[in-house]
């Protein structure tokens, strides 16, 4: 019920209820009025008449009562009046007139105790009052009833008994009410309407500040309340209209804002306040994301990541990461979450011609989710039932495309996921610049622990992965043989034909160290012209065999280097981890020494470490 209903109401309910009081009040109030005036007047009638009864008795002209009684009546505007005796006058006087014996039931109780009666009755639609009096005998005054009566002082004598018509009398009070009512009825129906005059601002504009407000709940906050007055209800009108435009601003400049960050379009029907919200949500865990994995270590722990979010954030579990491993490669670096998954939801046939993936290709996103069959590459394998459409972004790297992230719904799920693509391009655009910077440290790491001439892993790289590599050793319980490699008399070739000479000549030794073990063994430009290998898991002498055919292979390798071929020798140390060393540098040292006894029997050959080697000689090293 609104508020004018609910003033009305009460207005009215007010007049009523004060209305239906003033009228019974009223009545209540004409009708004491009444008895009170109709007992004063019979009371003055019977004094009237008992004084005019004694005087006849003293004049002798008692006869003549009835003829009295007849004019008061007519005088008094009386209905009926008659006097009863009581039996103490019949027994002086003997019986009087017929009317006057026969006392009715209140007559003869007024007769017996002395005490007056008054009765209101309804007759024949008139109202009458009735009034007995009794009159009893005095002595007071002169003439008085003790002159003539026998009787003692109080004596009941007889009794008048008087009828009033009230008939006008109500006529008059019920007029009077009536009047008193419609006056009353039409100031309070006057009061209401100007009630409902001054509300109706304040209901009209309640109404209006609830209709703008639900609207604001539903985001949209270009509601206005029409101002009526000028008085507080009119300030409300103001003070809302100033909040919703307020609001309306800031909404449009935030969703402009968010707009701009998640490329999401807006709907007419959209509820703007909570797509706002929902977009700010939607950047706050990307950027929050961001800050995850700007700590990641690796490439792999971002993609990992990533592929949490989709499931967890975007309910995605099949998609897949693919990343570009050479002009014309991709390879699946994520599947379904899984790392190292072969290819699910392409034609394998990208892996090796990657132009054929959209993606890679155009280097735009592609939207199979609106355009089923745009891209020729995308198939999904027979054991998944209901259709899949596929959504893939390009992450750019460097200018180029570095990965793709494919995502796969069911059919029945594209229009839902659509409107989350938005969300999705805001995490790869926060995780592309992170994978860019993380393949540059990925990249400068490498290169710092690589030799960039020989192309060989450097010193620096030996430091870094020998604890993993003895850990390795001992928790397998191999061993390992380590062999320190010199090229003999090198300097000469420096001296002789020149710098380029030398790199040539080194260049082509780590082309032969590197074929000559296997992928699992390390080959480590130490310094210099020197090398370390590290083979694993082989005994003494079978790593003895091994450095002999490389100091052979090396002695018959001729190099090109200008107009000459050069041909040279090396010289190589061996020692064992753990068997002549509990520790690996140690073990070096121990390679090292047997190469100088190398060099010392004259170079181009192979020397076994023996401890007898270190013995004494430990302060010339
Ligand atoms: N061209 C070139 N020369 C290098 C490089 N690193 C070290 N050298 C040279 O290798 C030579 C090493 O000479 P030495 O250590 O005296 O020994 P050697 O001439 O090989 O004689 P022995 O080892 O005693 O057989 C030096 O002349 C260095 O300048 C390099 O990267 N390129």
């Amino acid at each position: 019920m609104n508020l004018n209903r609910k003033m009305t109401l009460l207005f009215g309910g007010i007049a009523v209820g004060t209305l239906v009081m003033l009228i019974l009040i009223s009545l209540y109030a004409f009708r004491s009025y009444s008895i009170a005036s109709s007992t004063a007047h019979v009371r003055t009638a019977a004094e009237i008449v008992r004084v005019h009864l004694t005087e006849s008795m003293i004049q002798g002209v008692i006869d003549k009562r009835e003829q009295f009684l007849n004019r008061l009546i007519e005088v008094q505007g009386l209905r009926t009046a008659r006097v009863v005796r009581s039996t103490h006058v019949n027994e002086q006087f003997g019986a009087g007139m017929n009317r006057e014996m026969n006392a009715d039931e209140i007559e003869k109780l007024v007769l017996a105790d002395g005490q007056p009666r008054y009765e209101i009755r309804d007759e024949a639609g008139d109202s009458v009052f009735r009034g007995t009096i009794p009159f009893a005998a005095s002595s007071r005054g002169t003439p008085n009833c003790l002159q003539c009566h026998k009787v003692s002082e109080g004596t009941v004598l007889g009794a008048v008994t008087m009828e009033l018509s009230l008939t006008e009398l109500k006529e008059k009070a019920l007029t009077t009410v009536t009047w008193i009512s419609v006056t009353m009825a039409m100031f309070a129906a006057l009061s209401i309407v100007l009630a409902r005059r001054l509300i109706l601002p304040v209901g009209s504009t309640a109404q209006a500040v609830e209709r703008a407000v639900q609207r604001a709940l539903k985001g949209d906050f270009k509601g206005r309340v029409e101002k009526r007055t000028d008085d507080e209800i009119g300030q409300i009108a103001s003070e809302t209209n100033n909040l919703l435009t307020f609001l309306d601003d800031g909404l449009a400049r935030i969703s402009q804002r968010v707009v701009q960050l998640t490329g999401r379009t807006l709907r007419q029907d959209d509820n703007q306040l909570e797509v706002a919200i929902d977009m700010v949500n939607g950047l706050a865990d990307a950027s929050s994301f961001k800050q995850a994995i700007e700590e990641d270590e690796t490439k792999a722990e971002i993609f990992d990541r990533f592929g949490r979010v989709l499931t967890e954030q975007f309910g995605v579990r099949e998609f897949s990461i693919y990343e570009t491993s050479g002009p014309k490669q991709l390879e699946p670096f994520m599947v379904d979450g899984v790392q190292g998954s072969p290819c699910r939801w392409c034609d394998p046939q990208i892996l090796v011609r990657s132009d054929m993936c959209r993606a890679k290709r155009s280097g735009h996103t592609v939207d199979g989710l609106t355009q089923p069959g745009i891209c020729y590459a995308f198939k999904q394998p027979d054991d998944t039932g209901e259709t899949r459409r596929h959504y893939c972004v390009p992450i750019m790297q460097s200018g180029a495309v570095g990965s793709i992230v494919q995502l796969v719904v069911r059919e029945s799920e594209a229009a839902r996921f659509h409107a989350q693509v938005p969300y999705v391009n805001v995490y790869v655009r926060e995780m592309a610049p992170v994978l860019e910077a993380k393949r540059l440290t990925e990249t400068l790491r490498e290169s710092s622990l690589r030799d960039a001439m020989t192309g060989l892993n450097n010193r620096r790289f030996l430091e870094e992965y020998v604890d993993t590599l003895v850990a390795t050793a001992r928790r397998r319980k191999i061993e390992l043989a380590i062999m320190v490699l010199d090229i003999d008399y090198f300097k000469m070739v420096n001296d002789t034909y020149g710098h380029d000479a030398g790199d040539a000549v080194l260049k082509s030794l780590a082309a032969v160290l590197r074929t000559s073990v296997r992928a699992s063994d390390m080959v480590i430009r130490f310094g210099g012209e020197e090398f370390l290998i590290v083979l694993q898991e082989t005994e003494a002498e079978n790593a003895l065999r091994v450095a002999e055919n490389i100091r052979a292979t090396v002695a018959d390798l001729k190099i090109q280097v200008g107009g000459a071929v050069l041909q040279k020798t090396i010289s190589i140390g061996l020692a064992m981890f753990p068997e002549d060393s509990e520790t690996f540098w140690q073990t070096v040292k121990f390679a090292d020494v047997a190469l100088y006894r190398a060099k010392d029997d004259g170079r181009n050959r192979v020397v076994r470490f023996r401890s007898e080697m270190w013995e004494g000689h430990a302060d010339s090293y």
